[in-house]
């Protein structure tokens, strides 16, 4: 067998830390909370607001760089992020190798009204319920991470949940591969996760062969607005941003900044 990439060892810890979760809430019971749960926000009408839109991501630590930030109040963060302009919110909810957890979801969606985003490697339809039910509007998949029948069949239970999936690709085989599983938001990570090696110029080889009416999300490798006005030069419709806010030192004043130049008049925006 080949050596397993950062993601096999991810998914790897990522399952068995699921498995434990379900032993204690079972799959029935989770499936009723995320139906009882209160109605999702529309995060793509979101994402299609005037401008490019800021996904602004709670990030404690990664794989690549280790520990960013130490939040000790996701919930400040996320409302220093909602007062800055941020559109979304993405909470990352891994544990093992991101530090995040699903009381950072609890705590920022009890602390902003715009939508939420839960950031995790999802596995299974467990997952999804359990997103749902701690309030998230919006998950992440990652074709890279899934076959491309579950990629179709995690897609429709997001959606029957009213919930956006934001389907994340690497590569053009990617984004045809979540294009046919039926994604309407596709991000377009620079970061490749196997080797966790960032190329900023991935997003403008994979958006122009997306079709018009794909919402475009250009992840990773954000630092200012200048990274932002290339990807919004590529055809963004927004921008995910996690390390460049959390070590900003002012992260209300990063959004800000990013979200001034995203909705400037000559800052370019897909047109449709
Ligand atoms: O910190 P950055 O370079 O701004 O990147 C944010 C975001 O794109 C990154 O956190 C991310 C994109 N896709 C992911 C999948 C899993 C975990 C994390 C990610």
């Amino acid at each position: 067998m080949s050596t397993p990439t950062v993601l096999d060892t991810i998914i790897e810890g990522v399952k068995a830390d699921v498995a434990a979760r379900e032993a204690v809430v079972d799959f029935a019971s989770m499936k009723a909370a995320s139906t009882a749960a209160p109605a999702p926000r529309d995060a793509k009408a979101a994402l299609l607001e005037t401008g490019i839109g800021v996904i602004a991501e709670v990030k404690r630590a990664s794989p690549s760089r280790g520990d960013l930030a130490d939040i000790g109040d996701p919930a400040d963060l996320a409302r220093a992020y909602e007062a800055g302009g941020a559109r979304i919110i993405s909470v990352l909810t891994e544990e093992r190798r991101f530090r995040g957890s699903l009381a950072d979801l609890d705590e920022v969606r009890a602390a902003v009204d715009i939508p939420v985003l839960r950031k995790d490697f999802i596995v299974g339809p467990y997952q999804i319920h359990e997103a749902r039910a701690h309030g998230a509007d919006m998950i992440l998949l990652i074709v890279a991470a899934l076959e491309q029948n579950v990629l179709a069949a995690l897609l429709d239970r997001t959606e029957s949940l009213g919930m956006t999936a934001l389907v994340e690709v690497h590569t053009e085989e990617e984004a045809d591969r979540a294009l046919q599983a039926g994604a309407g938001v596709v991000g377009v990570n620079a970061r490749n996760l196997k080797t966790l090696a960032v190329d900023t110029d991935t997003f403008a080889r994979i958006a122009p062969g997306l079709p018009t009416e794909t919402v475009r999300v250009a992840e990773s490798g954000v630092r200012g607005t200048a990274d932002l006005l290339a990807y919004a030069g590529a055809g963004a419709d927004a921008v995910l941003v996690g390390e460049g806010l959390v070590t900003s030192g002012d992260p209300r004043a990063a959004v800000s900044e990013l979200v001034t130049a995203g909705t400037h008049p000559s800052c370019p925006k897909p047109a449709r």
